[in-house]
């Protein structure tokens, strides 16, 4: 408990981590947790087990809960973002956090704001300025969206332009006062610089266009003579970035006008909505969440859900939210729930996406973006939601604090995954614990050849796997070894080996990892047929109904079915607590899914042992690429894609070299007898159990550390002979030293 508590982890969730059993903070919970509490986007690399999803979730729990706490206690935000009850810098010009409406966000430094509200939202300046002088401030329009820019009263309402005591130019090519709307310069948007002339002297306002000017667009009404007029911008779903004259302008202001923040003292005012801490002006809305996180797959997103819900138990005053959004569900229970009130929200990118679309989730209060497995979303080629749903999400909170994007996985190191955080994420930290994509210590794996030529007991096994059909159209003579019986051949042997795999290692629990559906679907028919109890299994894939895929991993994790047979989208993050064993009936065909699936087994430093069957001769193949009419739903195009159809000759040998050149290794080979070749150390291995130290740990520390110590008194030893040395020539020349 103490050890997380001494990174800032509450303690109320560092008591149920203590009942958890988790002691230490993995490494990347350690470099992660103190992270993301401080703020700032994180992206993290590290092992497939090694504590991923707990390292971002316990911190986003915690600030969730911080921050509605202060919102119900009215403990005002301040434009710093903390929330003590500070008055704003009466000498700066900034935005003020406190004149503006809630929806209004602004960034620490107080020079960015931004809504992403469907309604208009509106702020002022710190300070305005009043009687005499030119003066001059410039606002560049940096997302796009709608927004108004101008001058206006402390009494005018924030939706500039919208009274008398406002003067507003907006993107439309409009300007408004009074709720007068006329044509004015000309249009503009995203990159503009539009420049805001206020010439007090002659009681005139004017704006500019990137350096243009567009003429005189007000004279100031004359009952406003004493009264001061500040800076002020309207928004709608945009953000503007101001430049009140701390930096050099973009576009020379007019002749004899100045910055508006060299206004003599006696011609300026502070803003009175402003400075002292208002009572909160954030106001909580029920489906607009403070977190986000978007998971592959409904198992990995129904995964961390529960492991949230864990994790807070011991929150309450208040309670945190929490609500699972993934398809298969019906959309009107969502619905309503969303109206009970969400603060974290664990889902799938579709469902999401269609939720925020309808603006059924408001992300106005959306403080934390994360995307779980990054790259596995991005191969499934959710990159266009994800970027839809950051652009609507505000980079910064109602309450002054930028948006946290946190990106993880174990296998981060592709080139879309570097674009996408260069693209989304503001000065990213990366946590990379391991470098390129490796497999963690705890995992043994192998793989074992398959080969119809050498291995001829294919021609009478007892009982045969049912195979795809990709052979249904070919002749197929056991006596030839043509490449298409060699291929259905492959397929009869990885069903036999399976089971040979599952008898040598007395596997009580295992998954294991197919190609296609149908490979699932024949796995589960041949193990069943031969023997329900000792080969009871489930399959876990995308063409099962979302109610059975839940009762099945749940029947797998209770070990109520002993092994369970999946496709890639049980590939990532899946966490069965000291599962022992899985197998690769085929290599996927994504070498980054080889380690993400190997790392189901050997998490929490409990040992693995990972088979891959890995065929030496080329395999027919079902491929069913965006032409297939059905999806490869009852397919029978066995012709091969380059003719129109639906299959692929697939080279097993090529995955396997690409996986091993990808993880810089050389993966063991075993027989057919499919033992497993163990050296001194892994004979003592029981997977599924934790790593038993050969010795004490103090003992191997110090027989690992003994060479080092030595080879350090040595060099001690010569360097107080040589400072010796030193000492007595010096003495002769110098006398005494
Ligand atoms: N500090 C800890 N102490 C003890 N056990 C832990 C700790 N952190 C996580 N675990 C356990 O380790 C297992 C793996 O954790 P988790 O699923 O977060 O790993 P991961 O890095 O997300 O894996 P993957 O890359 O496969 O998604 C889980 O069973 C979890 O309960």
């Amino acid at each position: 408990m103490a050890a997380f508590e001494e990174m800032g982890v509450l303690p109320q969730i560092a008591k149920r981590l203590e009942e958890l059993d988790w002691m230490l903070p993995t490494d990347v919970q350690a470099e992660a947790v103190p992270m993301i509490l401080g703020g700032g986007d994180v992206l993290m690399a590290a092992e497939t087990g090694s504590g991923k999803t707990g390292a971002f979730c316990l911190p986003i729990i915690q600030i969730v809960w911080e921050t509605i706490k202060d919102i119900q206690s009215g403990k005002a935000p301040t434009a710093s973002g903390n929330n003590s009850a500070a008055t704003e810098p009466q000498d700066k010009w900034i935005l003020s956090t406190y004149d503006r409406t809630p929806a209004m966000a602004v960034n620490p430094e107080g020079t960015l704001c931004q809504s992403r509200d469907a309604a208009w939202s509106g702020i002022r300046a710190t300070q305005g300025v009043v009687s005499k002088g030119k003066y001059f401030y410039e606002a560049t329009v940096s997302d796009e969206g709608l927004c108004r820019v101008g001058w206006s009263l402390n009494e005018a309402n924030l939706d500039l332009g919208t009274d008398r005591y406002g003067y507003g130019f907006g993107g439309t090519g409009k300007k408004s006062n009074n709720r007068q709307f006329d044509d004015y310069g000309t249009a503009y948007g995203l990159n503009d610089v539009i420049g805001c002339a206020l010439d007090l002297d002659n009681r005139v306002i004017s704006f500019f266009k990137n350096g243009v000017d567009l003429g005189k667009a007000f004279d100031i009404n004359p009952e406003f003579k004493n009264k001061a007029l500040f800076p002020a911008v309207a928004l709608k779903n945009a953000e503007l970035e101001f430049n009140f004259g701390q930096k050099p302008f973009k576009f020379a202001p007019p002749k004899n006008f100045v910055a508006v923040c060299q206004a003599a003292k006696d011609c300026r005012t502070v803003n009175s909505n402003s400075g002292v801490a208002m009572p909160a002006q954030v106001k909580l809305k029920a489906n607009a969440p403070q977190a986000i996180i978007m998971e592959p797959s409904r198992e990995l997103a129904e995964q961390t859900y529960n492991e949230i819900n864990n994790f807070k138990k011991y929150l309450d005053a208040p309670v945190i939210r929490t609500m699972l959004v993934v398809g298969g569900t019906p959309i009107k229970e969502q619905l309503s729930d969303l109206q009970k009130g969400v603060d974290i929200i664990v889902g799938t990118p579709g469902r999401l996406d269609e939720l925020i679309k309808s603006e059924n989730i408001l992300l106005t209060h959306c403080r934390f973006f994360v995307l779980d497995e990054a790259d596995g979303l991005l191969q499934q080629g959710q990159g266009e939601i994800i970027n839809r749903l950051h652009s609507r999400a505000p980079k910064i909170t109602t309450d002054g604090k930028r948006l946290q994007m946190i990106v993880c996985s174990a296998t981060l190191h592709s080139f879309e995954v570097k674009k996408m955080a260069d693209r989304l994420m503001h000065f990213p930290t990366w946590i990379d614990l391991k470098g390129e994509d490796s497999v963690p210590e705890t995992v043994h794996h192998v793989v074992i050849t398959v080969d119809p030529r050498t291995d001829m007991s294919w021609h009478n096994l007892p009982k045969r796997i049912p195979t795809d059909g990709v052979h249904a159209k070919d002749r197929l003579t056991p006596t030839s070894a043509t490449p298409e019986m060699l291929s259905e051949a492959v397929k009869l042997l990885k069903g036999e080996y399976c089971v040979r795999a599952i008898t040598e290692h007395k596997m009580d629990q295992a998954i294991i990892f197919c190609r296609t559906k149908v490979d699932c679907d024949n796995l589960e028919t041949y193990l069943n047929s031969i023997d329900k109890q000792k080969f009871s299994c489930v399959c876990l894939h995308a063409d099962r109904k979302p109610q059975e895929r839940t009762d099945n991993l749940e029947a797998f994790k209770q070990k109520k079915a002993k092994f369970l047979i999946c496709t890639d989208v049980a590939a990532r993050g899946l966490d069965i607590r000291g599962l022992p064993f899985m197998m690769n009936f085929t290599l996927p065909d994504d070498k980054s899914n080889y380690v993400h699936r190997i790392g189901r087994v050997g998490r929490a430093e409990r040992m693995g042992l990972a088979i891959s069957f890995v065929s030496n001769v080329p395999e027919k193949v079902w491929f069913h690429g965006q032409w297939c009419p059905s999806h490869g739903k009852g397919c029978a195009n066995t012709k091969l894609t380059t003719q129109g159809g639906c299959c692929i000759w697939y080279d097993e040998q090529q995955c396997l070299a690409e996986v091993e050149e990808h993880l810089g290794i050389t993966i063991s080979q075993a027989g057919t007898d499919m033992k497993v070749p163990v050296d001194e150390f892994d004979g003592k291995v029981v997977y599924g159990q934790k790593k038993k130290a050969t010795t004490s740990a103090y003992q191997s520390h110090v027989a690992q550390m003994a060479g080092a110590v030595q080879e350090l008194a040595v060099q001690e030893m010569k360097a107080q002979l040589l400072f010796h040395s030193f000492a007595n020539n010096a003495k002769k020349i110098f006398g005494s030293v």
